[in-house]
């Protein structure tokens, strides 16, 4: 904890403790800030409390001790304390996709604005991070405005936030930039004030508007997205032309205006955002009546979609018809490696749908096994990748965690009843589990690859 705070840094208060909200909270605490978390779940707060994260997220765990033993980072559930405390409220609660609906639910962002909004009784910026549908903001001024003792004084900034599960700590203490979307110089300033220690080291600021700000993020992971499900594509027109999709991704990449980042053909994306973010955006323009300029959208969705449907059609193809009865080792559940969150997580689509043919699936995962167990009870469970490999029809690569990357396929090969393998993430080598005796499928290469 080599940082000094400056006598007059802002205090800081962080609305929703969950990913988002406790990796900033204990790193704007590791930065020197005096930090209050505030959350409505009462586990999780006295869990953050003790020094135990809630969740996996590598480096987090030893931050969030070394933030707590320097008395700079507290937990609460009061709002009332929050308001009294504070002087930057970041709000970093969830937005889901709505039930039903692709629209953003914007319950937990509204009831959390307007918990903290009756104890805002002197001048505060609050700024909103999680993820909105543009014009998310413009409301939420006209809200804090009406419901604060400080009413004018109390003003509106967003700061997306554009972290990587898996990459929290260092995207957090060293982002590729920050967005301040703010409506006057003094929020300006503030934010400035709140984030000094990173824009001292030479972090790009881009100041900007509200709206432009809450754009920034959805258009960020829309072009992520589409990048994803655009190799996704060229790994269906692999498919029906005995292409390869990995050489074509290894050679597109060469190619420095369009570069290997997210361009790694597989099963996919999935998780907590890219999915229900191009949903509520394509929503959203719809509701603008700008749905066209985005409809793209929906097709990047189905491509990405098809890619799970695909696997488990080869899989069927591998066992050579019926799946009743078969047994399915899964290697993974988290919906990509290094993270517990298994939101719309690709690995456990792929699982569930094969379960429900009648496979009998098996999953492990070093991370995820837990909350996979709880959300999915009627599936297979086991301890470590030889456990669900025993006995084994076909073995599924569903998420590249490098333990699965590394694991020998003698090892493997000797505990399952069929050497048969799908690598639906490019993970494994197939030069090595071949010459082990496998039959090596990939999603997006010809079979004799
Ligand atoms: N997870 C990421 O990597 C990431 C990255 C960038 C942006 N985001 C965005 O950040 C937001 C949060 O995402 P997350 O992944 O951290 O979600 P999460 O579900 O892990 O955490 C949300 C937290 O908010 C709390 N909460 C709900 N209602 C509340 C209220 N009224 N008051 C206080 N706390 C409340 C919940 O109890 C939970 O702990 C979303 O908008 C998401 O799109 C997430
Ligand atoms: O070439 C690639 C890259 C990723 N993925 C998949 O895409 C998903 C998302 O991966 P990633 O973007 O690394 O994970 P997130 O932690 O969800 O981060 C995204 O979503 C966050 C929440 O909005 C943003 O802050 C981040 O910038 C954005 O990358 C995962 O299922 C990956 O397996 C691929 O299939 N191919």
């Amino acid at each position: 904890m080599g940082h000094t705070p400056a006598p007059d840094a802002p205090r800081l208060t962080v609305i929703g403790t969950g990913y988002l909200g406790a990796t900033h909270a204990a790193c704007m605490a590791y930065l020197g800030y005096e930090v209050l978390g505030v959350d409505i779940d009462e586990r999780k707060i006295a869990m953050l409390s003790a020094g135990e994260l809630p969740f996996f997220e590598p480096g987090l765990p030893e931050l969030l001790t070394k933030a707590l033993a320097s008395g700079r980072l507290r937990f609460t559930t009061s709002f009332a304390e929050a308001g009294e405390f504070g002087d930057v409220h970041f709000v970093c609660v969830g937005t889901p996709q709505t039930a039903g609906s692709p629209a953003a639910d914007l319950t937990y962002v509204d009831a959390a604005v307007a918990a903290l909004a009756p104890h805002l009784r002197r001048r505060a910026l609050v700024v909103g991070k999680s993820t909105v549908p543009v014009g998310t903001a413009s409301r939420l001024t006209s809200l804090l405005r009406e419901l604060a003792p400080a009413g004018d004084e109390v003003e509106l900034a967003w700061n997306p936030e554009f972290l990587r599960e898996g990459f929290a700590v260092d995207d957090t203490l060293t982002p590729d930039r920050l967005v301040f979307g703010v409506a006057s110089e003094w929020a300006r300033r503030r934010l400035r004030d709140a984030f000094a220690p990173v824009i001292a080291e030479g972090v790009p600021v881009k100041e900007t508007d509200l709206a432009t700000a809450e754009l920034v993020k959805v258009a960020a992971n829309a072009f992520l997205a589409t990048k994803i499900s655009y190799i996704n594509a060229m790994a269906e027109i692999c498919e029906t032309t005995g292409a390869d999709v990995r050489d074509l991704a290894d050679a597109l990449a060469y190619d420095a205006r369009i570069g290997g980042r997210f361009l790694q053909p597989g099963l996919g994306f999935g998780g907590g955002c890219l999915p229900k973010d191009i949903r509520a955006f394509a929503h959203r323009a719809e509701e603008l009546g700008v749905g066209r300029a985005v409809a793209f959208l929906h097709d990047m969705d189905e491509i990405n979609h098809r890619r799970r449907v695909r696997a488990v059609d080869l899989v069927r193809e591998i066992v050579g018809g019926s799946l009743q009865g078969v047994r399915v080792a899964a290697f993974g559940a988290a919906f990509k490696p290094n993270s517990d969150d298994i939101r719309d997580a690709p690995a456990l689509a792929v699982s569930r749908t094969l379960h429900r043919a009648g496979a009998k699936v098996r999953i492990f995962d070093p991370a995820a096994l837990d909350n996979a167990r709880r959300a999915h009870p009627e599936l297979g469970y086991g301890e470590n990748a030889l456990d669900v490999a025993r006995d084994a029809d076909v073995v599924l690569l569903l998420t590249e965690w490098t333990e699965f990357r590394e694991i020998d396929p003698e090892v493997v090969g000797g505990v399952v009843t069929h050497r048969r393998v799908l690598d639906t993430r490019h993970a494994l080598d197939p030069i090595r589990w071949q010459a082990a005796g496998w039959e090596y499928r990939a999603l997006g290469r010809p079979a004799h690859v």
